[in-house]
């Protein structure tokens, strides 16, 4: 039996088994393509043979290679070589396939694991087994595909994994080991884990770790995790390069190695609107194949001290607000946001301040041009690429330095202020504070909500819920997309005279009476920020994008055509 079928040098076609049903499979090394189809839906005789035995089909096509497309194709299989999470030798299990093969010496099987979209960018891992009677065959077949994937050299190999125990439902270990770990090792990727024992283990950890040794950092568990991790990673690398990240004006280092997230939180923000959904076994799928997506960062200071950085929301009043009160209820796990959100909600405050920012002229889109990110983004490649040329113009002196110009400033009160990397889609609000808002565009949008009725709010509110109506539609909402920003409360300007020396405020905000509500109570004049779910002491602070810092293991979210509740790679 003469063994391969070669096309064409790059081009392997065989007929192999995939059940009871003989298949031509095909291996576009070109196109880094696998298929399959099956070669004839049996009729009338044949039927009755149906469990025939795969010599004799074998046989049948042997030599009619070059006719194999004249058959008639039932619906067929194509599998993209860099969707296929790993092929290994199959068990040949005799008693099911007992019928199939008796008449054969030795049956040889392969399965290929791949990945298959679902609904809602979920995916899976799939399965299928080709048998065949040559070991020749099946050898040069595991050969082919196993030579294809180890080029993909974009996977990773070796991981550092972070698991928070204590995360949204504190479900973080269990996920791992249950959902990820093993698609790990079908995919042969070692991982060093650690379970964290107390809050930023993680962050401390990665400045001590020998990074050399993997390929990856992967957290399990929320937004909070995830900013552990990026703490740790942006601050090594600065630290590594000399940058002082205390310096607000001061570029910082890039990071290169990726982050990936196994959303295991109570909100997954950061997982969602990369990913799409927030599920544990897609999100390991994304890190095994090793995707990448640029994302930006913005640094938040307060005059020469660094705060934090943050990559979701930098939010002020009732953000601020929702998370200050939801810290009191922990126990309650995703819930407290819920509960915590109704009250602030009826609580009903403003704050008063002094908003400026730096518009982002480069910047291709606009917040409400409705053109979301997507995977392979244009608006951020030629953003990005825009905002290079610009920031090479001003180093060689081509262009002015726009550092100190165009900040637009607008004095209110304001019910909250929002400022997002991203679209910060989460399963709350699917599309997010900002739906058009891009993440590796080098750019920021900040939403700002001026003081209006209890009913007006919440209308704006729901809007953020639904998918066809616009958040921004309101006299008292205005949105930008910026670079930078600065805020300072109304109660640090009286006390200084300069806008943007921020002083010693943190410390008087809640030491106030407040006046302006004498109906709600309240017994505070400003509100705290919420810096992607960590307050932050300070409330004057000043903020800068910086574009493309890190990279994580996803692609965006990819356009989804269909909604059938299962969307297999037919052809
Ligand atoms: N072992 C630990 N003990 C206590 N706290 C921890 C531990 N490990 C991590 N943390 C802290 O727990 C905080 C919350 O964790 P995480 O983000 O995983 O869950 P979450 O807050 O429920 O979700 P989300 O951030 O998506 O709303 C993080 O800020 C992290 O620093
Ligand atoms: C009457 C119905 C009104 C419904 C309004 C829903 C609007 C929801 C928008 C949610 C935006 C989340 C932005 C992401 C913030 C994260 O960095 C942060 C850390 O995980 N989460 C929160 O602060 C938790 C924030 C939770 C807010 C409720
Ligand atoms: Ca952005």
């Amino acid at each position: 039996m003469e063994p391969v079928q070669p096309l064409t040098p790059r081009v392997l076609c065989s007929v192999l088994s995939v059940k009871s049903h003989s298949c031509e499979v095909t291996l576009d090394s070109g196109r880094a393509l696998l298929s399959w189809k099956e070669v004839r839906p049996r009729r009338g005789r044949e039927r009755s043979r149906a469990g025939a035995c795969l010599a004799q089909a074998f046989q049948r096509v042997r030599g009619l290679t070059g006719t194999l497309t004249h058959r008639l194709p039932s619906a067929g299989h194509i599998v993209p070589v860099s969707e296929i999470v790993s092929v290994g030798e199959a068990d040949v299990d005799e008693k099911y396939y007992g019928m199939q093969w008796k008449h054969m010496c030795k049956p040889h099987a392969f399965t290929v694991h791949y990945v298959q979209r679902m609904k809602k960018h979920r995916w899976r891992c799939k399965a299928v087994t080709f048998w065949c009677s040559d070991e020749q065959l099946y050898c040069h077949w595991l050969q082919a595909l196993n030579d294809l994937l180890e080029q993909l050299a974009c996977r990773p190999k070796r991981l550092l994994v972070y698991i928070n125990p204590y995360g949204g439902k504190k479900k973080g270990r269990q996920i791992y080991e249950k959902k990820v770990a093993p698609l790990f090792c079908l995919a042969s990727i070692t991982a060093d884990v650690i379970v964290t024992e107390y809050a930023n283990h993680a962050r401390d950890n990665i400045y001590e770790v020998n990074l050399d040794k993997y390929d990856g950092i992967v957290c399990v568990g929320g937004d909070g995790m995830f900013s552990e991790v990026l703490h740790g990673l942006i601050g090594r690398i600065q630290k590594d390069s000399d940058v002082d990240h205390n310096n607000p004006k001061i570029p910082l280092s890039r990071c290169y190695m990726r982050i990936g997230i196994i959303p295991a939180g109570s909100t997954d923000c950061v997982c969602f609107a990369t990913v799409g959904i927030n599920d544990p076994v897609t999100s390991a799928l994304h890190i095994i194949l090793g995707d990448s997506q640029p994302l930006d960062v913005s640094a938040v200071h307060n005059k020469k001290t660094l705060l934090k950085y943050t990559v979701s929301l930098l939010g002020y009043g009732f953000y601020g607000d929702v998370l200050k009160g939801s810290e009191k209820n922990r126990w309650l796990g995703p819930a407290r946001y819920d509960f915590s959100g109704f009250k602030t909600f009826l609580s009903h405050r403003y704050y008063e301040g002094t908003v400026s920012f730096q518009p982002a002229k480069w910047a291709v889109g606009s917040p409400r041009d409705n053109v979301c990110c997507t995977a392979g983004c244009y608006i951020c490649r030629q953003s990005s690429k825009q905002l290079e040329e610009q920031q090479r113009a001003e180093t060689y002196g081509l262009q002015h330095n726009e550092q100190e110009e165009n900040w637009t400033t607008v004095k209110g009160k304001f019910m909250s202020i929002n400022i997002v990397v991203m679209s910060c889609a989460c399963p709350r609000s699917p599309k997010g504070l900002s739906p058009a808002a891009h993440l590796a565009d080098g750019t920021a949008d900040l939403i700002l909500v001026r003081k209006c009725s209890r009913l007006n709010f919440l209308r704006h509110l729901i809007r953020h819920t639904k998918s066809n109506s616009d958040q921004f539609d309101f006299p008292f909402v205005d949105v930008y997309r910026i670079k930078t920003f600065q805020f300072t409360p109304k109660h640090s300007e009286e006390d200084d005279s300069e806008s943007t020396d921020l002083g010693n405020i943190g410390k008087k905000n809640f030491a106030q009476i407040c006046t302006d509500h004498p109906t709600c109570g309240c017994s505070q004049l400003n509100s705290v920020w919420n810096c992607d779910g960590e307050t932050l002491e300070q409330t004057a602070i000043e903020m800068r994008v910086h574009c493309q810092l890190i990279r994580l293991f996803a692609r965006g979210i990819e356009d989804s055509h269909k909604e059938d509740d299962e969307m297999p790679s037919r052809v």
